[in-house]
């Protein structure tokens, strides 16, 4: 499956963020997003989900145009940077309404078997970043938008999603941006930078220092 979205523009107080940006994603791949700070990451993964309304945008699967907001067909998930989980609710129950097993989950985090019967105000802040992230990649859906999922993460944990996000994309699409540009450049088979309110292909270290996101 091929996911597009194309010609993407959006203001905010008049002011231009995105002009014609493009993206791809495609099953079986990790599509990866950098850019500065305020370079429009979030804005086109929200505009892609459908919770933000752009002033143009196309959104095509395998060509064919998606005129209704994405996350209605429920084909989609999406890891905001904002927590995901409400305070009170118990862990064992958003795995329910995530319809993704605790056991799995426990038999790789083995630290974290003890938090099924807490809820999520009694998790550290990483703790819960962990369990949001595991069930938006774990979910039944044909692609994943994750934003900023490494923010919070210890390097062990970036690894073991690493290797999460490597056997979820045999299955789906995969969208990530963080601003960890050397695990970004590891995990994705594409990479766009986010430049000048457009979005540019890039394909390595070198290309990031020859466009000024990275000092030379
Ligand atoms: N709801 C909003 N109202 C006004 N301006 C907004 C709104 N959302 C985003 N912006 C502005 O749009 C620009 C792009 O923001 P966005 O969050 O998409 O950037 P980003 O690339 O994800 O940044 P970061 O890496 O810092 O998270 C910023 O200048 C931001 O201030």
């Amino acid at each position: 499956m091929i996911f597009e979205i194309d010609n993407v523009e959006i203001y905010f107080d008049h002011k231009p963020i995105l002009k014609a940006a493009y993206v791809k994603a495609e099953t079986g791949k990790v599509t990866g997003l950098l850019g500065r700070n305020g370079s429009g990451k979030s804005s086109l993964l929200k505009i892609l989900f459908g919770t933000l309304k752009p002033k143009y945008k196309l959104l095509r699967i395998d060509k064919k145009p998606i005129l209704k907001r994405f996350y209605t067909t429920e084909r989609v998930a999406m890891l905001p940077q904002f927590p995901l989980l409400p305070p009170r609710i118990k862990i064992e129950k958003a795995f329910d309404i995530y319809n993704v097993d605790f056991g799995d989950f426990s038999s790789v985090f083995l630290e974290m078997t003890s938090v099924k019967h807490q809820r999520a105000r009694e998790l550290s802040g990483g703790q819960q970043r962990i369990i949001e992230i595991y069930l938006v990649l774990k979910r039944n859906v044909d692609i994943v938008l994750l934003d900023e999922p490494f923010a919070q993460l210890s390097p062990l944990m970036i690894e073991k999603f690493s290797e999460i996000i490597q056997q979820e994309k045999t299955k789906k699409a995969i969208i990530i941006t963080d601003h960890r540009y050397e695990a970004i450049l590891e995990i994705s088979d594409e990479v766009y930078l986010f430049q000048n309110k457009q979005t540019l292909s890039v394909t390595s270290k070198n290309d990031l220092i020859e466009m000024r996101y990275l000092p030379g």
